[in-house]
């Protein structure tokens, strides 16, 4: 049987300032299974950062309960990639990747390894030495996805991680991300706006009501892994699962926008 991992009861954040009340999330449930690559699309504003960084624990909830299951001791149980550059731009491109680990006391001959295997997954091991300012923002982009693998948590939060990239650059780093996930057996929780690249990379797809956001429907993604995109966009099922997905969503883009 699939193991629940994490199970959201009736999530409520509401942000106040002095004079104004923004009710981001209003009694969400979800439940996600371990191992499982849980895309979440919904119109903008609909709360979807706000969940992940509830999730990450940089965002604290007003009601509801967040139960998270880990298995491990010393180890982070999340870790998140966000859009753009969140890597530090002072550090070489190794020490971005192994930083998480010499956060956790790991020897340096350890992390060293452990950087230099998802750099070299991601095609930088000739830029470990380089600083960010050195990159295009694809390759930026591909030092954060290698950080956050390379810190080996339980559960991978990514918020629009592609969202700006050009996209050949897209392709292929969903392509990568995939290839690193499928021998991770981790939980990942992946924002986007793209109904494509929820296909291709989804177990399950969520789509978010608008503001104040809940979960309105869910859909399994059905194809056998590996995926390839090209391949796979041409199939029937998927132009009948973009459909199904939009048509869920346009609703609720369409009410975002009054
Ligand atoms: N720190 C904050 N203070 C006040 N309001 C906030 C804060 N953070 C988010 N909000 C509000 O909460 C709502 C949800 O924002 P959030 O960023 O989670 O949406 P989103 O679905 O991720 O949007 P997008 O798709 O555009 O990135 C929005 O109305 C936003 O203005």
């Amino acid at each position: 049987m699939d193991r629940e991992i994490i199970r959201i009861e009736n999530l409520t954040k509401i942000f106040r300032s002095r004079n104004k009340e923004v009710v981001a999330l209003k009694d969400l449930n979800l439940s996600v299974k371990e191992g499982e690559f849980l895309v979440i699309v919904g119109p903008s504003g609909c709360g979807k950062s706000t969940l992940l960084r509830i999730l990450a624990g940089l965002e604290k909830k007003t009601h509801g309960e967040i139960y998270i299951k880990s298995k491990l001791e010393n180890r982070q149980i999340t870790a998140v990639v966000f859009q753009g550059d969140a890597i530090f731009p002072w550090m070489k491109v190794i020490d971005n990747v192994e930083y998480g680990l010499k956060l956790r006391g790991v020897p340096v001959e350890e992390r060293k390894k452990i950087a230099y295997f998802y750099l070299k997954l991601m095609g930088l091991e000739d830029f470990a030495d380089y600083y960010p300012h050195q990159l295009s923002g694809g390759m930026k982009q591909r030092v954060n996805v290698a950080r956050a693998f390379a810190s080996n948590p339980e559960i991978l939060l990514m918020d629009e991680p592609f969202g700006a990239l050009d996209e050949q650059n897209r392709l292929i780093l969903q392509q990568e991300l995939l290839k690193i996930w499928e021998g991770s057996g981790k939980t990942a929780i992946f924002i986007t706006h793209s109904i494509d690249e929820a296909i291709f990379l989804g177990d399950r797809i969520v789509v978010m009501t608008a503001q104040p956001g809940r979960v309105k429907a869910a859909f399994d993604v059905g194809f056998e892994r590996p995926r390839e995109m090209l391949s796979l966009k041409s199939t029937p099922q998927f132009i009948e699962l973009y459909r199904k997905v939009w048509e869920v969503l346009k609703e609720e883009v369409l009410k975002s926008r009054k």
